[in-house]
């Protein structure tokens, strides 16, 4: 049986998680890059975790410079098996209030200045982004975030935007009366599609800060308010981390919904076309099905 080991992916305003045994700061090399910082390793009841801060401790990357391969393949070659993205978002929906949650399960992907696959020239590769996030991490993340006594709802799409300006009010109401997502925020992809690609089962958590631009009552977004909120939130978010290990548990069966066997046939690229440079390279991510 494999053993569980959850990687949280901590957005703005999270830098750190406590309350971890063994804790320890870990530089992990990738051959994608140099993640956005060092991963913070532990157990926690008795379950392996792992935690890296999005943006690095000090906030240094933007949503565009995150290095997303990096993390993805950093997280998976710990062995990291589910990973939890907690992430600020602002919300397209009145009852989707500041302070509230939302595991997301869609998402539509507008960003357009980042790398978003580890394959390519030399391993062709087509996973299914259908359904992007895991219903049971999302799930075991809504009841220990409904435990923790947050205010969380089960469903919700994701507008991810490149940033790092906010949207016009033409593109806010855009995507909430014409579009129909529910949240948005600037980094969730391509993180979501490169973690299928992983392998990994992958759930996203929206702590809403602010209502956009669209909101006749709320004036413009403004970073200082979303600090404020996030200052509430990310205690909330840290409650609901503390409680997912004993949801989960130290013992991992397969993913019901095949998150950890996406790579079973997409692969294009003929065995003897693959070029041994990326072949290399997807050691971590895509080992399972290329040295089988
Ligand atoms: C601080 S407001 C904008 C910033 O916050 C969100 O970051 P994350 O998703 O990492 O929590 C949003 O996506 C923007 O990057
Ligand atoms: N309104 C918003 N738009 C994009 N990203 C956000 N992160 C937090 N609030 C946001």
């Amino acid at each position: 049986m494999t053993q569980t080991m959850i990687g949280v992916i901590g957005g703005s305003g999270i830098y750190d998680i406590d309350g971890l045994e063994g804790a320890d700061w870990t530089e992990v090399q990738s051959p994608w890059g140099t993640p956005s910082d060092a991963i913070l390793t532990g157990t926690l009841g008795g379950v392996k975790m792992a935690f890296l801060p999005r943006h690095g401790r000090g906030h240094v990357h933007s949503p565009t410079t995150v290095p997303y391969r990096a993390n993805i393949d950093a997280l998976k070659r710990l062995g990291v098996t589910d990973v939890i993205s907690v992430s600020a978002c602002g919300s397209f929906r009145e009852e989707y209030a500041p302070g509230d949650f939302v595991v997301v399960d869609q998402f539509i992907d507008r960003t357009f200045g980042r790398e978003k696959s580890f394959f390519g020239t030399g391993c062709v590769a087509h996973v299914s982004v259908a359904h992007p996030t895991c219903p049971r991490l999302g799930e075991a993340c809504f009841i220990a975030a409904k435990d923790a006594g947050v205010t969380i709802h089960n469903g919700g799409t994701y507008l991810a935007m490149e940033g790092p300006q906010f949207s016009t009010l033409a593109e806010s109401r855009m995507y909430r009366e014409q579009w129909g997502a529910d949240v948005i925020g600037m980094t969730n992809m391509p993180e979501a599609k490169l973690a299928r690609e992983a392998e990994l089962c992958y759930a996203s958590i929206a702590m809403v800060t602010d209502y956009d631009s669209w909101h006749p009552d709320h004036g413009e977004v403004d970073v200082n308010d979303i600090i404020k909120t996030l200052m509430g939130n990310s205690e909330k978010g840290r409650e609901m981390v503390r409680r997912l290990p004993a949801l989960l548990g130290a013992e991992r069966a397969p993913c019901p919904h095949g998150c950890d066997r996406a790579l079973d046939f997409a692969i294009m690229t003929a065995p003897e076309k693959r070029d041994p440079a990326l072949l290399a390279r997807l050691d971590a991510v895509a080992g399972r099905v290329l040295t089988a």
